[in-house]
C-alpha cells in the first residue's frame, strides 16, 4: 500500500500539521508527494518512507497520476486551494480525474482525511478493472 501526499501552497502549512498529527500511522507505508510539498513534509519527519517527485506546477501532479494508473497508489490525500487560480489548474483536474477512474479513495480537504486515515487497514482494495481503450 501506498500513498499519495499534496499540498497547494496556501495548504502546505496544514499538510505540515496533518502529517505531524498522523506521523505514526504515515511511517507504516511508503508515500509519494509533489515535490515542494515532499520537501516541507521531510523536513519536519525525515523518518517518513517518501518519494519526492517533480513539483506539481512541473509535472509532479502528472506524475503522481501516472503511479496511480499503474496501480501503485492506494489513497490520495490532497489538500486542494478551491480560492486561489493556477496555471496548472489542467494538471489538478487530470490527477483528480485518474483518481476517480481507478476508484482510489481521495480525500482533497483535511476532514475527510482524517476520516481516510482513521481506519488506514481498509484503504487497500480490490484490484479495479478499468477497461483499456
Ligand atoms: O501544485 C501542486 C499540486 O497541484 C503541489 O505541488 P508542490 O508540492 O510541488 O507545490
Amino acid at each position: 500500500m501506498a500513498l499519495a501526499l499534496v499540498a497547494h501552497d496556501q495548504k502546505k502549512a496544514e499538510m505540515v500539521t496533518f502529517c505531524r498529527e498522523h506521523a505514526a500511522t504515515l511511517e507504516r507505508f511508503p508515500l509519494y508527494a509533489t515535490g515542494t510539498t515532499g520537501g516541507m513534509i521531510l523536513e519536519v519527519l525525515p523518518q517518513l518512507a517518501l518519494t519526492r517527485l517533480k513539483s506539481g506546477p512541473l509535472g509532479g501532479d502528472q506524475q503522481i497520476g501516472g503511479l496511480i494508473a499503474d496501480g501503485r497508489i492506494d489513497a490520495l490525500i490532497f489538500f486542494v486551494d478551491p480560492l486561489t487560480p493556477m496555471p496548472h489548474d489542467v494538471d489538478v483536474k487530470a490527477l483528480t480525474r485518474l483518481a476517480l477512474v481507478y476508484d482510489i479513495p481521495m480525500a482533497l480537504n483535511r476532514r475527510t482525511a482524517e476520516l481516510l486515515l482513521a481506519d488506514p487497514g481498509r484503504l487497500i482494495l480490490p484490484e479495479v478493472s478499468v477497461d483499456e481503450a
